[in-house]
């Protein structure tokens, strides 16, 4: 465990691809000022950079599949020792995907104080996917690798949110409604934690 995040506090924010993680964390942001760390944003800062660490990387990403976890794992354990003279708590948008990762990050960072799982429909989860991919430059925004990255979500991600639910520590996010009405319960589950 790192000693500079020993107390820190730490949200997994956990959902299928596109239930709308990356948009209730900025607004958790907003409202109570943590750091939002995606995992799928620092993979794509580092693709964006040219390295050929990145190269790698876009390739997995374009298939669908999950990048090894140690990258990820020390991508994250950076990004948040980097903040941790200021961060009022963590949100870890996107990880874990699997059990492992879960476990990993525990031994090597902390444990979470609260998983925030984000449910929608796969209907709804690939239309609103399609509808990004018109605009947001995503290589993996696509229908065949949607499916491929819904799969895996059930197949590795489901397993995740049932490991935590034995700590008590999932709150069942539905986000089939509006953004704020989904973020109304997400800020009823982050004001059960003080
Ligand atoms: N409650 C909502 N109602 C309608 N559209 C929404 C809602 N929440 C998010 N969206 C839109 C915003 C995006 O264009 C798209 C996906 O949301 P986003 O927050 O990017 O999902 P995500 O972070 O879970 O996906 P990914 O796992 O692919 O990164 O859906
Ligand atoms: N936690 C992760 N482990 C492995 N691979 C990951 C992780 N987070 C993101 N990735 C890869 C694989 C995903 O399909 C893409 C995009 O992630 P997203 O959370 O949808 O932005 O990155
Ligand atoms: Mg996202």
């Amino acid at each position: 465990m790192s000693d500079k995040l020993k107390d820190a506090k730490i949200i997994f924010v956990v959902g299928g691809p596109g239930s709308g993680k990356g948009t209730q964390c900025e607004k958790v942001v907003a409202k109570y000022g943590y750091t939002h760390l995606s995992s799928g944003d620092l993979l794509r800062a580092e693709v964006g950079s040219g390295s050929e660490r990145g190269k790698q990387l876009s390739a997995i990403m374009q298939r669908g599949e999950l990048v090894p976890l140690d990258t990820v794992l020390d991508m994250i354990k950076e990004a948040m020792i980097a903040k941790a003279d200021v961060s009022k708590g963590y949100l870890i948008d996107g990880y874990p995907r699997e059990v492992k990762q879960g476990e990993e990050f525990e031994k090597k960072i902390g444990a979470p104080s609260l998983l925030l799982y984000i449910d929608a429909k796969a209907e709804t989860m690939v239309s609103r996917l399609m509808k990004r991919g018109e605009t947001s430059g995503r290589a993996d925004d696509n229908e065949e690798t949607i499916k491929k990255r819904l799969d895996l979500y059930y197949k590795a991600t489901e397993p995740v949110i049932a490991f935590y639910e034995g700590r008590g520590i999932v709150r069942k996010i539905d986000s089939e409604g509006a953004v704020d009405v989904v973020f109304s319960n997400v800020a009823k589950a982050i004001d059960g934690l003080k």
